[in-house]
């Protein structure tokens, strides 16, 4: 008897329509904090960053918004700040699951740069070619720079295949099959999924999501620490186009924020 009540709820929940996933950009890290372009390195959260990611849990809390299970990016800012909102939000006992390739974009010989010297030597336009055009990497990084990821263990599973630089096209690339072989699946599950990752892998995301083009996606930012909701249909299509910041107010500006880096 019990058994069957079972079958029946997995039967009816597997109907269950919207799916829900939430996106959250890690807080700000010390090198966010420092205007220096990151990429792969693994620079931790700032005390701002912090406060951010509890900020982000809070408003979890707050909408009862309650994530089943999340997926994070190898880098310690994501995971801190996962693990920061989740315990806020009293989930810090759900199933994680860690992939590279939700990192976010390598940077490839800018890693360790500061932004505001970079668009000084460089130029305004070529800055922002690097920054958020769709298909033009950064000049590759060198093996062994001081700021290169070659003997990190985390980066085995690559076996020595480990991206020099990358532009948003190669996030995309990398990234989705992820999102069909290990996201789509919980969705459709019924879990509420938290993805904890970057400026860049999730925009690479919400391009794919919302349908944006190459040259549309150039404009788009992701503040920290503030969860973006999107109900998805069986089709993994959005609700609603650009999904809901649960702080818009403070996505807005914090959005802008980004946006401006590098400038004085
Ligand atoms: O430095 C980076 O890795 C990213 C995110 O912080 O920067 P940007 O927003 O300039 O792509």
């Amino acid at each position: 008897m019990l058994k069957a009540t079972h079958h029946l709820s997995v039967a009816q929940s597997s109907r269950k329509m919207p799916y829900t996933l939430v996106l959250l950009r890690h807080g700000q890290s010390e090198w966010n904090a420092k205007d220096q372009f990151t990429g792969w390195v693994d620079a931790p959260l700032s005390e701002l960053g912090r406060a951010e990611a509890l900020r982000g849990g809070e408003l979890l809390k707050e909408r009862n918004i309650l994530p089943d299970v999340v997926h994070t990016s190898v880098l310690r800012r994501a995971i801190e700040t996962a693990n920061i909102s989740l315990d806020k939000a009293d989930r810090n006992w759900i199933p994680v699951h860690r992939s590279w390739r939700l990192n976010e974009r390598h940077y490839g010989a800018l890693q360790g740069k500061n932004k505001a010297q970079t668009r000084d030597a460089y130029g305004d336009e070529q800055f922002m070619l690097w920054r958020r055009s769709y298909d033009t990497p950064p000049p590759p990084i060198e093996v062994n720079s001081k700021y290169s990821q070659d003997k990190d263990p985390r980066y085995t599973v690559l076996a020595g295949d480990i991206p020099r630089t990358e532009c948003l096209k190669d996030v995309v690339q990398r990234m989705l099959p992820y999102f069909h072989d290990a996201i789509v699946p919980d969705l459709q599950a019924n879990k509420v999924v938290l993805v904890a990752a970057h400026g860049n892998s999730l925009r690479a995301l919400v391009k794919h999501l919302d349908e944006i083009s190459d040259t549309d996606i150039a404009a788009l930012n992701i503040p920290t620490g503030i969860p973006l909701v999107y109900e998805l249909d069986e089709k993994m299509k959005p609700l609603k186009r650009g999904g809901e910041y649960l702080d818009p107010e403070e996505a807005a500006k914090s959005a802008a924020a980004v946006a401006n880096q590098g400038k004085k």
